[in-house]
């Protein structure tokens, strides 16, 4: 279980304070597939960046089963720190390699032998449907196929997280819902948790059994995805589900306030 403390975290720019995320606490079960979505730059990426500590929080813990990761030092957390992979948007592959070059690295830098790199490489392909592929470079992929490329590559290490940060903004609906299943798989197959940031509410409705909704650095509200979805009071949210949501009193005020003339 991962729980985060009183998380905070700021940013200097032209000496002005930008504080980013404000007293976050949050938890998330082995075993869930947990949303964090919210609008632009509300912190989300921030978050995930803080959770694997490639962003350092100011302020706050992050309690992986009860230990403070913060706090660690040195081979204890590259260990911890080896076992949550990220993937991304823009996939971030090695141009110049191909698709099993791009999978083996990790292993290499974990230093296995090279048989054993093979004989892994090729059992990750087969997880994300991609061993036609072995010898490809991106740039002969699709969107989709880079994908499953970082995230088998992501799966090297044996994840027991898997951090996803807006990995299938770049995709198209159907193709989305292709890699959603590939991650729900993984989640069901292997007990990885997954911890996806996303600012589409049609992610979070197709695989997310848990969801947090940030804005401004604040945890708004989290809980079950049903729950957030049909019973959140926040106009918040409700109007990030659905933008057509009737404003409130105050909105209303607000806009007729306004002169548009
Ligand atoms: N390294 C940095 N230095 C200064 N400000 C930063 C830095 N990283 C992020 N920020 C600021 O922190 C805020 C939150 O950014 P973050 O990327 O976490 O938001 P987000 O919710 O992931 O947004 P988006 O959905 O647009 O990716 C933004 O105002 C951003 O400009």
């Amino acid at each position: 279980m991962i729980q985060i403390r009183n998380l905070s975290k700021s940013y200097f720019v032209e000496g002005k304070k930008i504080e980013v995320l404000k007293k976050i606490n949050l938890e998330i079960e082995d075993g869930d597939i947990f949303g964090i979505i919210g609008p632009s730059g509300a912190g989300k990426t921030t978050l995930i960046r803080c959770l694997n500590l490639l962003e350092r929080p100011d302020e706050g813990q992050i309690l992986i089963d009860g230990e403070d990761i913060t706090k660690m030092k040195n081979s204890k957390l590259r260990d911890v720190r080896k076992r949550m992979s990220m993937i991304f948007q823009h996939f971030n592959l090695l141009q110049n390699s191909n698709v099993y070059k791009n999978v083996a690295f990790p292993l290499e830098i974990s230093g296995y032998k090279k048989e054993m790199i093979e004989k892994k490489v090729d059992e990750l392909l087969k997880i994300v449907d991609l061993e036609e592929k072995k010898f490809s470079y991106p740039s002969m992929l699709s969107g989709g196929q880079k994908q499953r490329v970082a995230i088998a590559r992501a799966l090297a290490n044996n994840p027991r997280y898997i951090l996803s940060d807006e990995a299938t903004s770049a995709l198209d609906p159907v193709t989305t819902t292709s890699i959603l299943n590939l991650l729900k798989s993984l989640n069901e197959n292997f007990g990885i948790t997954v911890i996806l940031i996303t600012h589409e509410m049609s992610v979070v409705k197709q695989i997310c059994n848990k969801v947090a909704f940030i804005e401004y650095g604040h945890i708004v509200e989290s809980g079950k995805t049903n729950d957030i979805l049909f019973n959140s009071e926040s106009d918040n949210i409700k109007r990030f589900i659905n933008p057509s949501h009737e404003l409130n009193y105050t909105d209303k005020n607000l806009i007729s306030g306004l002169n548009f003339a």
